[in-house]
């Protein structure tokens, strides 16, 4: 690598569009208030159909004030601009324009130059020339303030995460910046959901969230934010355990596992929160079994799927699960305004991908809202996760888990969790929970619940009441939590793996009293004598019960 001279923070990059600002807002007053308070880390000038005199002395009004604030400015694209200024000014070009090898060759080895990238491949090109000194990766989401992108092109936070991948091959780490779409409702999501096995993006750059705002020193002060508390919460747990690890601090889960799920299922039977309202958006087949067993477990279901609520609702709503069991448009829709609902309001959000491995369509959607929201649980048999997984030794049929076994159950939740940063949950005949660096293994049930339909779509909202729980719990305890998204970073110990493994365990025991009772003949009897035992577990009967180990 070339020894340069220019350090940038990455984490604010402010590239400009004077086509965006608000009508009657001057450009020199726009980019002043968005630098002043020292939130913006950088600033990229970006002139599209002007010639270069007119953009250099543009920049040159710039460069003022950005200096005043002690900001780098880098130029979008037009090198002669770029020369014509200090060797301080760096120069930031697409794939599109003059060839990177070419650029640095003109410039020098020590002005700062950044380059484009938008899949695996330019990555890569990046990363085997060295001679960049950061990429720009987008488009993360469609974006206003560059028309003609096309949704195939739309990398999501997961197609940003492989990129990110590919970049992690370089000996020195090269920086990188998420671009496209980035706002302060998509920004917290997305850092986490970029943060690939030990890579993560050191920040993000912003266009219309900030240049269009009418005041935009606060969205300049609220996205830096952001960003601040994704690396704290970031740095300090990859330090810990590894950049690919999710946020979780959960050193002392498997201390007295069972009696936090007790204390946390007498807490939710009495909660003066009153009943966690459950938005459930699902299939048809499951929709009114899955209502009946919310009610039983203290909770309050409401099954809409509806995207014109979809905000009203995530302002009271406890948690979300999202199944796509027969899903349409309308529920697509639905799930994109619910997912994002949630993320902000730092809910609980529960995936079910019913069926995933049966069509290319299921899994198009299953992806869609993996990349759209940031997923708390994910829940699935062993088909379904396999199939999420890549891995390819079951075959998924249909929507039920079948008679699939995997080689390494425990290795599948282990590593799905590392890598979704969310919990996993793999159901059949015993059931694992893992948040990447714990799991626990479930030997409760009865296979009367593999004989019923929508079983695991209905312990999919047991699950998702269990953690809405375990939110009312740390807030009525005020034990320190960070919300970042969805993600909740407990310092204590994490209640929402306790809540998750307590919807399971109750769910499961439930079953196997039904089973018991001398009026269940059969899978039809047993649907009612499985709502009625949900409804009267305690956590006595857990504590009972419970079969359970950590792996
Ligand atoms: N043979 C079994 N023995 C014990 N428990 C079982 C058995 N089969 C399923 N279960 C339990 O049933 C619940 C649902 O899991 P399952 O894997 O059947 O879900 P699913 O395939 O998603 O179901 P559905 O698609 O019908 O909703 C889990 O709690 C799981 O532990
Ligand atoms: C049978 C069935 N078909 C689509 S969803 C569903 C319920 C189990 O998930």
């Amino acid at each position: 690598m070339l020894g340069r001279k220019l350090v940038i923070d990455y984490s604010l990059y402010l590239v400009t569009g004077r086509e965006l600002l608000p009508p009657g807002k001057d450009y020199y007053e726009s980019l002043e208030e968005s630098l002043k308070d020292g939130h913006v880390t950088v600033v990229q000038l970006r002139e599209k159909n002007i010639d270069s005199g007119e953009f250099l002395e543009i920049a040159e009004k710039s460069l003022k004030i950005c200096d005043k604030y002690r900001v780098p400015m880098l130029i979008n694209d037009n090198l002669s601009v770029a020369l014509a200024l200090p060797e301080r000014v760096g120069l930031h070009i697409g794939q599109t324009d003059i060839p990177v090898q070419q650029a640095r060759k003109i410039l020098g080895p020590n002005r700062h130059l950044g380059l484009s990238v938008h899949n695996v491949e330019q990555a890569e090109a990046a990363v085997d020339l060295d001679i960049v000194d950061y990429v720009g990766v987008g488009p993360v989401y469609g974006t206003k303030s560059k028309a003609g992108i096309e949704e195939k092109d739309v990398l999501g936070p997961r197609g940003a995460s492989r990129i990110l991948q590919a970049l992690e091959k370089v000996p020195k780490r090269l920086p990188c910046v998420l671009i496209g779409g980035l706002n302060e409702k998509t920004a917290a999501g997305t850092l986490f959901g970029a943060v690939c096995d030990s890579n993560w993006p050191d920040g993000i750059a912003v266009i219309s969230a900030i240049v269009a705002h009418p005041t935009p020193s606060v969205p300049a002060a609220n996205l830096a934010k952001i960003v601040k508390s994704f690396k704290k919460a970031f740095d300090s747990h990859a330090k810990e355990f590894g950049a690919g690890e999710p946020p979780f601090t959960s050193y002392d889960i498997e201390k007295n596992t069972i009696n936090k799920i007790a204390e946390l299922l007498r807490f939710h039977r009495a909660s003066q929160y009153g009943p966690p309202l459950i938005q459930t958006l699902t299939s048809h087949v499951s929709s009114t079994l899955s209502a009946n067993i919310a009610l039983a477990f203290s909770s309050s279901p409401i099954m809409s799927h509806q995207e014109a609520e979809a905000e009203d609702l995530g302002k009271v709503t406890g948690a979300v699960v999202l199944n796509i069991g027969t899903i349409g448009d309308e529920a697509r829709r639905g799930m994109r305004a619910v997912g994002g609902a949630a993320n902000r309001g730092g809910k609980p959000v529960v995936l079910d991908p019913v069926g995933v491995g049966a069509s290319s369509f299921r899994k198009g959607v299953v992806e869609e809202i993996m990349n759209h929201t940031q997923i708390t649980l994910l829940k699935g048999n062993a088909a379904e996760l396999s199939a999420i997984s890549g891995l390819e030794d079951i075959q998924s049929r249909g929507v039920d888990s079948g008679s699939g076994t995997l080689k390494d159950p425990v290795n599948l939740v282990v590593s799905m969790a590392c890598k979704e940063k969310c919990l996993v949950l793999l159901t059949g005949k015993e059931d694992y929970l893992s948040n990447g660096q714990h799991a626990v293994k479930v030997s409760n049930g009865h296979e009367l619940l593999g004989r019923i339909t929508g079983s695991g779509c209905a312990l999919g909202v047991v699950v998702a009441a269990s953690m809405a729980a375990a939110c009312n719990f740390t807030k009525h305890n005020k034990l320190p939590t960070t919300h970042l998204g969805s993600f909740m970073v407990h310092s204590d110990t994490n209640w929402l793996f306790i809540g998750a493994l307590m919807g399971v365990l109750s769910m499961n025991i439930a079953s196997e009293l039904a089973a018991e009772r001398s009026d269940v003949k059969g899978s039809g009897t047993f649907i009612p004598a499985l709502i009625d035992e949900l409804a009267a577990m305690t956590p006595e009967k857990i504590v009972e019960r419970a079969k359970f180990g950590f792996v």
